[in-house]
């Protein structure tokens, strides 16, 4: 079957447990949300489709656990990630204080051209609020990332969180991605003149008419 897509990333979720990465991922790919709390049991991921500038980017979107328990088999795909979506609960201020830990861990592993942004998570419980949105906008820009406050439950900026990280990905890999449509543009040209053009085999056999 032929592929629907031009391109394939891969997105890692990470916070502690609880924070509502699971609840985000099914926001965004499945429209749904579920208020128990079912924990992550080492890592699970789904896939969506996204087109951005005319490019069908398929994002493999991996929900890590927030558990320290199943942190040696998170870390494990720390490596494979082209971009990162770290999330707190902005009900919950330790989930925030963690966020530098769970970057010192990423940042250790990841490659250099990872792109990362920082998601507030729960806007909702406004009354619980614990940290600021001030806050978290200045704790993403010392990371130099950008910086979303989302809820799954109200489906506020989940698409445009998940979409952000994306396009960042797609504009640091763009110039990969151009070349290999480039070529793959180069190829197809080639062989559509090859079959326009008449090739040996075709002059032998015209010579061949008309000799009959
Ligand atoms: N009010 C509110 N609750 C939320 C929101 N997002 C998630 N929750 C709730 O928070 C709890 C934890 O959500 P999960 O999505 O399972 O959290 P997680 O980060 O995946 O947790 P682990 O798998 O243990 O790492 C669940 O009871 C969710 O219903 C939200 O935006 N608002």
């Amino acid at each position: 079957m032929a592929k629907q897509y031009d391109v394939l990333f891969r997105l890692l979720m990470f916070g502690d447990s609880g924070v509502g990465k699971t609840s985000m991922l099914r926001r965004f790919t499945e429209s749904e949300f579920e208020s128990s709390h079912i924990s992550t049991i080492g890592v699970d991921f789904k896939m969506k489709t996204l087109e951005i500038d005319g490019v069908q980017v398929r994002v493999q979107i991996w929900d890590t656990a927030g558990q320290e328990r199943y942190q040696t088999i998170t870390k494990q795909y720390y490596r494979r990630a082209q971009g990162i979506i770290f999330v707190y609960d902005i009900t919950n201020a330790s989930s925030f204080q963690r966020i530098s830990k769970w970057v010192g861990d990423v940042d250790e592993f990841s490659p250099h051209r990872v792109q990362r942004i920082l998601v507030g998570n729960k806007t909702d419980e406004k009354p619980n609020r614990q940290v600021s949105q001030e806050q978290g906008k200045t704790l993403a820009k010392s990371y130099g990332m950008d910086f979303f406050e989302t809820s799954a439950s109200a489906n506020t900026n989940i698409t445009e969180s998940f979409t952000r990280v994306t396009e960042l990905v797609l504009q640091a890999h763009k110039s990969d991605i151009d070349n290999l449509i480039g070529s793959l543009d180069e190829y197809l040209d080639r062989v559509a003149l090859e079959e326009e053009s008449p090739g040996p085999q075709s002059e032998s056999s015209a010579q061949r008419t008309c000799a009959c």
